[in-house]
């Protein structure tokens, strides 16, 4: 989608994270590297950057299910709008100053809510795990 200025994943917006996810199977992945100025704790990634990675990440993989649920697997349909809902993180781990991978999966839709889990890992090892609500606005149904 152009322009997209999402703090999470909009190309157009310089000041924002420009995550790119991507589907591998029944999963959305995305590799992404924090900034320095992302800190938090000494070493460690600021913890509501992980939120928003896995809020971004988990709502973009709600709207690409969507999108395959129709048959569209390549064109972005504007009629098609998700949001954030809620969002319950576990934060089991600090996450290290390097690349981390964010894996999602649809765990089930109920009418217009999608129910998301994502892991943020490093290394192999996941440090936050995210459960989402993404729900699609009705106006665009
Ligand atoms: C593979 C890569 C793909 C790449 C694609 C690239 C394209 C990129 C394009 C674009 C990027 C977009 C990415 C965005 C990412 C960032 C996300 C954000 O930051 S979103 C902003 C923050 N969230 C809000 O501001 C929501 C504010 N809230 C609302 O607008 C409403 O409350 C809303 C829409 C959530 C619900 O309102 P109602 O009127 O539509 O729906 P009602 O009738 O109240 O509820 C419907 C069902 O949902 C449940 N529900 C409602 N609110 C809920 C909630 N907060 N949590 C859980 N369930 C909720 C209800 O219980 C109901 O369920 P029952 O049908 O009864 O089973």
């Amino acid at each position: 989608m152009r322009p997209n200025g999402c703090f999470g994943c909009g190309q157009d917006n310089p000041y924002g994270l420009q995550i790119e996810s991507h589907w591998e199977g029944d999963e959305v992945v995305c590799q992404w590297t924090p900034k320095e100025y992302m800190i938090g704790p000494p070493n460690y990634l600021y913890g509501g950057i992980s939120a928003s990675l896995i809020d971004c990440h988990s709502v973009n993989t709600a709207l690409s299910y969507a999108h395959k649920k129709v048959g569209n697997d390549d064109k972005y349909d504007r009629s098609i709008q998700m949001v954030t809902g809620s969002m319950n993180l576990r934060y089991i781990k600090p996450v290290p100053m390097r690349e981390v991978e964010l894996r999602a999966t649809v765990e089930k839709v109920e009418g217009r809510k999608y129910f998301i889990k994502t892991e943020l890992q490093s290394d192999g090892i996941t440090c936050v795990r995210g459960d989402v609500v993404a729900i699609q606005l009705k106006a665009a149904q």
